[in-house]
């Protein structure tokens, strides 16, 4: 493929239209599938506040969700939430081409079967978003700091499309880290997400900053880790020594923060509840790790969503 690869973005939120415009500045034909923000974006385009300067941009297509595509994409970028009841290989179906490449850049574990199983010859990338970014208003982003992806192929490997993709994202300016085992990556993601997001819907939307110093606060999150952490090893992903120390002096570091699923709890939306914790216990059960704090704390957030 010589020209730039043409693409679209399905659920063009936060993450959807922050990776969108990198990709756009790199020279990429950018289209977005929106609901909420379909007036909003069609009228104005995106509008971003950012450290790396202006983002806002413009898609080159705005489509709604019951729209047919004029030309099929080359990547399709899916950032919805990853929510039970959300079907997210029938959201993406009606876009998909013979030869178009999913790329998920969606938190969670074990989160890229059911795309992989649907569409089994398309190229099927998965990344880890480490950024702060929301919405603020419809069409309206704020990005806070970072942006770094971390990319391989699902379940493993780093083809010819990450290569392309990572460079493209480069040339919009972040930083990939590339990587030919992506799921051991959302293991060493998960040991962050799984403790503080869910910990922090229980603590009222709580930051890092507050969970962390209340009182037996870090031992707990402490304990979760070490839970994840047993996990991931009997899946065949040892995480590297120190990790844990290494997580919590970058949280220190970081300041005062409020995860996406404290964001997406304090505004009233639905929380990954399975995607980040759900799914790490239910293979926790399959290898038969005992995670009694982990256990707890999916059993006390079933209950406040019930
Ligand atoms: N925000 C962050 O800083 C980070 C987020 N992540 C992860 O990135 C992923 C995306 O999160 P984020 O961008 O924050 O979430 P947002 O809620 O900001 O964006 C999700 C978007 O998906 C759209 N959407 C959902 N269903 C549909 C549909 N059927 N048709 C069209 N659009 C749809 C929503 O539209 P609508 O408004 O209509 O619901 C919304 O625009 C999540 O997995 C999150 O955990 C990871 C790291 C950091
Ligand atoms: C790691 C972090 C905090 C930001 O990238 C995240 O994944 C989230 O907000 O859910």
């Amino acid at each position: 493929m010589n020209r730039f690869p043409r693409v679209l973005v399905i659920g063009a939120g936060a993450i959807g239209s922050f990776y969108g415009a990198i990709l756009k500045r790199a020279g990429c034909e950018v289209a977005v599938v929106l609901r909420s923000d379909y007036e909003a974006v069609n009228a104005n385009g995106f509008r971003f506040t950012s450290s790396l300067g202006d983002l806002s941009w413009r898609p080159d297509q705005v489509y709604g969700p019951n729209d047919t595509p004029v030309q099929t994409a080359d990547y399709i970028l899916l950032c919805v939430k990853v929510l039970p009841g959300v079907d997210r290989a029938a959201l993406v179906r009606p876009w998909m081409g013979e030869h178009t490449g999913l790329v998920l850049i969606e938190n969670g574990l074990d989160i890229e079967r059911e795309l992989a199983d649907a569409f089994p010859t398309n190229p099927l990338v998965s990344c880890l978003a480490f950024i702060a970014v929301s919405r603020t208003g419809p069409g309206e982003v704020n990005h806070q700091a970072y942006g770094q992806l971390v990319m391989g192929n699902f379940p493993r490997g780093f083809d010819e499309h990450c290569a392309r993709l990572s460079e493209l994202f480069q040339q919009g300016g972040i930083k990939v880290d590339e990587t030919d085992a992506v799921v051991g990556e959302r293991w060493r993601k998960c040991v962050w997400n799984t403790p503080f997001n869910p910990l922090s819907v229980l603590a009222n939307g709580a930051d890092t900053l507050s969970m962390l110093d209340a009182p037996g606060g870090e031992s707990l999150i402490r304990t979760l880790m070490e839970e994840v952490i047993a996990v991931a090893e009997a899946d065949g992903y040892p995480m590297p020594d120190g990790i844990i120390d290494k997580n919590l002096e970058g949280t220190r570091k970081m300041g005062a923060y409020k995860n996406s699923m404290a964001l997406d709890y304090l505004q009233g939306r639905a929380i990954e509840l399975d995607a980040i914790l759900g799914n790490v216990v239910a293979i926790a059960r399959q290898h038969q790790v005992p995670v009694p704090h982990l256990q707890t704390i999916l059993v006390a957030l079933r209950m406040r969503q019930a």
